[in-house]
C-alpha cells in the first residue's frame, strides 16, 4: 500500500504482531451490492443529498466527502446529526424536488434520527426519503416498509462506527459521483497487504500500546482543512471502540496550523500526556508570494502550501525536542482509493488496540445509560 506513509520519532516496542484481520466490516467489504447502490445514486434526481443519522451513522459520509471535495459542485450535502433545530430549518427550507433524505439508523431507535425524519415527515408532501437500516427488524424498518420507502441493509454484525463501507457512506459517496469501487477495493487490499505483512495499521496500534503508559490522550493533529472531518471521524471510532473497562486514550482533533495558535503551547509544555499524529495529505492547489516585503523578504518565492509544511515541520521538531511522541501519517493522494485505505487501516488498528487491551472494540454499552434517561424524561414529560 504506496498511498500511505507512516513515520514516527518513538523506539516503539512491538508488542503486537498478529497480522490476521477476520472481523466483521473486513469481511463484509467483499460482500457490498455496489451496482445496486450506483445504480439508485445515479437515479436521484436531486441536487441535495441530506444525511439523517448521527455517529456511526453520519461521521464516515461527512468525513469522505469533505476530503474528497473537488471545488464547486452542482450538488450540495447537508448533514443532520446534531438534533439542533435551526440546522433542521435550513434543511426544511431546500425545494422538496431537488432534495433526498438519507435517513441512517443501525439500531433504527436513535431518537436524534427519528425525531427528525418524524419532522421532515410531517413538513414536507411526499419526501424523497431513502433508508440504511439494519438488516433485521428494526423500528425503522418497519416504519420504512409501511411508508414504501427503498431499504439498504446494514449487516448486523457490522457496528455503526465501522460501516464506512456499507451504504451509510457508499450512496452519499455514490450520489456525489466518486467511484465507490476503487475505494472498496483499496479497503480490500490493506485486509490482504496487513495479512501479508504491511505494516501501518500494525505499526500505529503498537505505537499506541507501547506508549500508552504515558499517553493518556491521541491528538489528531490534522494539517489540511480536508482532513479535519477525517479526524472527527476518527474519534468517534476511538473514544468508543477503547474506551471501556477503565481504559481508553481520549481523541482530540486539531487542526494546523490553526491551533498552533490556540493548542500548542499546551503540547509543548503542559502535561506530558499525549501522543500526537499529524495527518496530513498533499495540497492540489497552491499561491506563491512574488513580491519582497521588509523585513519579510525571506516570504518571496515561497508558496502558501510550502509554508504550511514547514510549519508542521518545524511544531514536530520542537515537539520532538521536549520528548512528546509524535508520528505522521500522509496520505499521498487525494482520492477513493487513498482514503478507503485509511479508513479501512484506522478499523485494523483500533481492533488491535482492543484486543491488546482486552476489551470488544465493537460494542459501546456506556452509552445506554444516558438514552435510558433521556427516554424515561421524554416518556414522563
Ligand atoms: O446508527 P444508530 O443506531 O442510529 O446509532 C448512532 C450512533 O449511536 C451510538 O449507538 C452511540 O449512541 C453509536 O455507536 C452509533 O454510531
Amino acid at each position: 500500500m504506496d498511498t500511505i506513509k507512516f513515520d514516527t520519532s518513538v523506539n516503539y516496542e512491538r508488542l503486537i504482531s498478529d497480522k490476521s484481520v477476520n472481523y466483521a466490516f473486513s469481511q463484509n467489504l467483499c460482500k457490498v451490492n455496489i451496482n445496486k447502490i450506483v445504480n439508485y445514486a445515479k437515479a436521484i434526481k436531486a441536487k441535495n443529498f441530506v444525511q439523517v443519522g448521527i455517529g456511526g451513522s453520519a461521521l464516515a459520509a461527512s468525513a469522505a466527502l469533505s476530503f474528497l471535495q473537488k471545488g464547486a459542485q452542482e450538488k450540495n450535502y447537508f448533514c443532520l446529526d446534531n438534533i439542533d433545530p435551526q440546522r433542521l430549518d435550513t434543511v426544511l427550507k431546500l425545494d422538496p424536488k431537488q432534495t433526498v433524505f438519507h435517513v441512517v439508523s443501525k439500531s433504527g431507535t436513535t431518537i436524534e434520527t427519528l425525531s427528525q425524519l418524524f419532522v421532515i415527515k410531517q413538513h414536507i408532501k411526499n419526501p424523497n426519503i431513502v433508508i440504511s437500516t439494519d438488516d433485521r427488524d428494526t423500528f425503522l424498518r418497519a416504519f420504512s416498509v409501511k411508508n414504501d420507502y427503498e431499504i439498504f441493509d446494514i449487516p448486523t454484525d457490522v457496528g455503526g462506527r465501522y460501516s464506512a463501507f456499507t451504504s451509510v457512506a457508499l450512496l452519499p459517496l455514490a450520489f456525489f459521483g466518486y467511484d465507490i469501487e476503487s475505494y472498496i477495493e483499496a479497503a480490500k487490499q490493506v485486509v490482504r497487504d496487513t495479512r501479508g505483512g504491511w505494516g501501518f495499521p500494525i505499526d500505529l496500534a503498537n505505537l499506541v500500546v507501547s506508549t500508552y503508559d504515558r499517553c493518556k490522550v491521541f491528538v489528531m493533529f490534522a494539517y489540511k482543512d480536508r482532513l479535519y472531518e477525517v479526524a472527527d471521524w476518527f474519534r468517534q471510532l476511538w473514544a468508543e471502540s477503547l474506551g471501556k473497562n477503565g481504559v481508553g486514550q481520549t481523541p482530540i482533533k486539531t487542526l494546523g496550523t490553526t491551533d498552533q495558535h490556540s493548542q500548542l503551547q499546551l503540547y509543548q509544555e503542559g502535561i506530558k500526556d499525549k501522543l500526537i499524529v499529524f495527518l496530513d495529505t498533499i495540497s492540489n492547489v497552491d499561491f506563491t508570494i512574488a513580491e519582497s516585503f521588509e523585513p519579510f523578504n525571506y516570504l518571496k518565492g515561497k508558496s502558501i502550501a510550502k509554508i504550511m509544511e514547514i510549519e508542521k515541520q518545524s511544531t514536530r521538531k520542537a515537539l520532538d525536542e521536549v520528548q512528546v511522541p509524535t508520528a505522521e501519517i500522509f496520505l499521498e493522494n487525494i482520492n477513493e482509493a487513498t482514503l478507503g485505505a485509511f479508513f479501512c487501516s484506522l478499523m485494523i488498528t483500533t481492533a488491535k488496540v482492543g484486543e491488546f487491551w482486552k476489551i470488544n472494540p465493537f460494542d459501546q454499552p456506556g452509552v445506554e445509560l444516558g438514552k435510558k434517561y433521556t427516554k424515561e424524561r421524554l416518556q414522563n414529560d
